[in-house]
């Protein structure tokens, strides 16, 4: 649509009309400025019958923002430092696993190994939790977190689905998640949560965060005109629980995967990589601590290429909360349209990238960011309602 010289154009998804932004300043508008218009991703969302459904991602307007903003401190840059002893153990783990393997000849399902890699890191960091999925392929937690999605054919109806009103769905008490994952869900976070009140245990974690949302209501000035948040229940929480599980397993395991191909692609790319990453070593005694990373630009680089090249979520959704008059134009998108800001388009256009499908980790030097403008590199889209985890990547 942009080669046509358009500023935004439209689709059906099904029969619901979809609006597309191309021009980035209104990208930036609806992301950003007028997100108050903007706010929610419109998937469905049935809390009664599907209690998993009720996660941050679907969660909307209040309640999202009433959870949303308490998540942010689990993810800060202390909390990551205090974490790098325990993400370096299970490091080592998978280099010992990945170094078995390849003794061992035969072919390595690399993105299920990364997969697990990514919940146990996740989960010992976030929750302190040890899932020990590196080194047990049938852990519970595992295989009941993946147990629906890894079947592709649900996977697909789960996207057809979408397409069928939202009002429909819900009278027809339609569910994501099948029963037994959710109380499997439910009665682990119950666990979870009575074992921290019985040993009076205290970490400041995901996990504490979203107890305090449980125990405490948050009192709102009765003059700001908005209803007092509830307290969460163990279903709301087990939402949550079940949403970060999910969520750092195919992004961030589908993202170091395909970074993984790109450098077997590319050996120049990974002799650079390798050799900077020796370099800052040898000056860290040999280990890769916090500070360490932050001196590792080539890898920030290709990591950041490969988030450009292989968008997970390709695209960023979002609903129209009341009719908008698109500035300088004469256009209004309707309220209850549907939005498709397409992270594949923006990171594909060659305006910003040229030559789009060749990977280079160079399109990220400092120089060279600062000369593309807003919101032309959104692997998490963008603040306020962008992926929790952004503030971790450089
Ligand atoms: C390569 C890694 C990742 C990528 C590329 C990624 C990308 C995204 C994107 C594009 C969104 C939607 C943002 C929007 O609508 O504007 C999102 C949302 C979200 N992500 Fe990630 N993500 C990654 C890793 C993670 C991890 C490791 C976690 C947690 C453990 C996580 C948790 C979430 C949550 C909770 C949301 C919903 C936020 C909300 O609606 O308020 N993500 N992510």
């Amino acid at each position: 649509m942009k080669a046509k010289g358009w500023d935004m154009g439209g689709a059906y998804f099904g029969s619901k009309p979809v609006f597309i932004p191309i021009d980035n300043k209104l990208i930036k508008k609806i992301l950003v400025t007028d997100f108050s218009n903007f706010r929610n991703h419109g998937f469905y969302i049935n809390e009664k019958i599907d209690p998993l459904s009720g996660h941050l991602f679907n969660l909307e307007s209040i309640k999202w923002k009433h959870v949303r903003s308490k998540i942010p401190a689990a993810f800060s840059s202390s909390k990551l430092r205090n974490h790098m002893d325990v993400m370096d153990s299970i490091t080592k783990l998978l280099v010992n696993r990945l170094k078995n393997m390849a003794e061992s000849q035969l072919p390595i399902d690399i993105k299920s190994v990364l997969g697990r890699f990514t919940v146990d890191v996740t989960s010992a960091s976030l929750f302190g939790i040890e899932t020990e999925c590196l080194k047990n392929k049938n852990a519970e937690l595992m295989k009941q977190a993946r147990a629906f999605f890894d079947i592709q054919l649900c996977r697909l109806f789960n996207t057809l689905v979408l397409l069928i009103p939202r009002n429909i769905l819900i009278f027809f008490n339609y569910r994501v998640f099948p029963t037994h994952v959710t109380d499997y869900f439910i009665n682990f976070c119950a666990n979870i949560k009575a074992q921290r009140a019985v040993e009076k245990i205290r970490r400041n974690d995901l996990t504490d965060i979203l107890i305090d949302l449980c125990d405490k209501i948050k009192i709102v000035s009765v003059n700001s005109g908005n209803s007092l948040p509830e307290p969460l229940t163990i279903k709301e929480f087990a939402a949550q629980m079940h949403l970060f599980f999910e969520a750092g397993y195919e992004t961030s395991a589908g993202t170091q995967t395909f970074a993984l191909y790109e450098l077997a692609a590319y050996l120049d790319i990974q002799n650079r990589m390798r050799n900077e990453i020796n370099t800052v070593l040898s000056r860290f005694n040999g280990v890769l601590d916090y500070d360490a990373i932050t001196e590792v630009n080539y890898l920030d680089q290709v990591v950041k290429e490969t988030l450009r090249k292989y968008p997970v979520l390709p695209i960023l959704p979002r609903v129209c909360e009341s009719d908008y008059p698109i500035p300088d134009s004469k256009l209004t998108i309707e309220k209850g349209t549907l939005i498709m800001v397409t992270k594949l388009g923006i990171h594909y256009d060659p305006e910003y990238y040229p030559d789009p499908k060749r990977f280079d980790p160079d399109r990220f030097t400092s120089e060279n960011m600062t000369k593309r403008p807003f919101c032309s590199f959104v692997p998490f889209g963008d603040v306020p309602r962008c992926c929790v985890s952004k503030m971790l990547c450089r």
